[in-house]
C-alpha cells in the first residue's frame, strides 16, 4: 500500500493494475501458503488479497461468486450433493444453498487462514458457513478428490491464479480426478480468467476439459476488481445430451444471475469465440 493506495502490480497482467484506494488496514499475516491482507477500501467494503492479488471484495464479489455457482447448478436438474475446491471465503457455499435441492455441501480449501480471515473480515460471506448443511474440510483438493470418488453432483473450482498454490487446479491430472469425484450427469465449473489476458491459458483449459467431458463451455462475467473487468468460467457436464448454457430453473435473490443472464454468459466476443471454439 503506497500513498493510502492498494494497487495489483502483477507478472500475469503486465503494464496495468487495478488500485483502490485503503481506508485502513485490518490484517496481515504470512500463512502455511501465501500472504495474507485484508483492507477496508474507500468505495469497494472490505477487500481479501492473497499473494497481493485481489480475491474478492464486499462491493462486486457478488457476480463472480453467483455466475460460478449458478451456471453449472441452474443446468443441472436436481444437484443434491455439492464440492467446492477452493472458495474458503464462503461466497460460493452462500450461493450453492440457494438451491433448495442441496442436502450437504462441503468446501475443500487448503488454507485455514482464508475461512478464518474470511469468517473475521467477510461476514456476510462467511456467515454461511455455520448452515447445517455445509462440512469445511481444510486440505489438498488432490487429496480430498480420490477418496470421494462418484460422490457429487456438481463440483465448483474456486481458485486463485495459476500461480502458486493454486497452479495445479488448471491441469489435466486435477480434472481427471474431478471427473471421478463426480456422479453420472454430473456438472462442474471452474475458475478461467479473462479473455483480455489468458486467451491461451483458456484455449488449453478448454481443450483439457473437452478431452475429458462431452460439454464443456466457456463463459465470462464482468466484475471491476479483477484484472481487466472480466473473469470467466470453464462450466462441463458428463452428460453428452445436456447444455451447461441452458438454465432449468430460476434462482431467486441473486444480484447479479438470471436466466437470461445465465444463457448470454457463453456468448463470446468474436476475439474469444475464434481463439476458444476455432484455436
Ligand atoms: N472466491 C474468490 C476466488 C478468487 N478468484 C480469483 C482470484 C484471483 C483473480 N485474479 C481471479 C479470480
Amino acid at each position: 500500500v503506497v500513498d493510502g493506495w492498494f494497487r495489483e502490480i502483477n507478472s500475469q497482467w503486465p503494464g496495468q493494475a487495478m488500485t483502490l484506494k485503503v481506508e485502513e488496514i485490518l490484517h496481515t499475516e504470512k500463512s502455511l501458503y501465501q500472504d495474507v491482507l485484508v483492507f477496508r477500501s474507500s468505495t469497494y467494503g472490505n477487500v481479501l488479497i492473497l499473494d497481493g492479488v485481489i480475491q474478492c471484495t464486499e462491493r462486486d464479489e457478488f457476480s463472480y461468486q453467483e455466475m460460478i455457482t449458478h451456471l453449472p447448478m441452474a443446468s443441472h436438474p436436481n444437484p443434491k450433493n455439492v464440492l467446492v475446491i477452493g472458495g474458503g471465503d464462503g461466497g460460493v457455499i452462500r450461493e450453492v444453498l440457494k438451491h433448495d435441492t442441496v442436502e450437504h455441501v462441503t468446501l475443500c480449501d487448503i488454507d485455514e487462514a482464508v475461512v478464518r480471515v474470511s469468517k473475521e473480515y467477510l461476514p456476510h460471506m462467511s456467515a454461511i458457513f455455520k448452515d447445517p448443511k455445509v462440512t469445511v474440510f481444510i486440505g489438498d483438493g488432490f487429496k480430498f478428490l480420490p477418496e470421494h470418488e462418484n460422490e457429487y453432483d456438481v463440483i465448483i473450482t474456486d481458485s486463485s491464479d495459476p500461480v502458486g498454490p493454486a497452479a495445479a487446479l488448471f491441469e489435466a491430472p486435477y480434472f481427471t480426478l474431478l471427473k471421478k469425484a463426480l456422479k453420472e450427469g454430473g456438472h462442474m465449473s471452474t475458475q478461467g480468467e479473462s479473455l483480455w489476458l489468458h486467451l491461451p491459458l483458456i484455449k488449453e483449459l478448454r481443450e483439457t476439459t473437452k478431452r475429458l467431458f462431452p460439454v464443456a463451455e466457456y463463459a465470462y462475467t464482468t466484475i471491476p476488481t479483477y484484472p481487466s473487468g472480466q473473469i470467466g468460467f470453464v462450466c462441463c457436464s458428463l452428460d453428452p445430451e445436456r447444455s451447461v448454457s441452458t438454465p432449468l430453473r430460476e434462482v431467486p435473490g441473486c444480484k447479479y444471475y438470471n436466466s437470461n443472464v445465465h444463457r448470454a454468459a457463453f456468448v463470446l466476443p468474436e476475439f474469444g469465440r475464434a481463439m476458444v471454439e476455432d484455436g
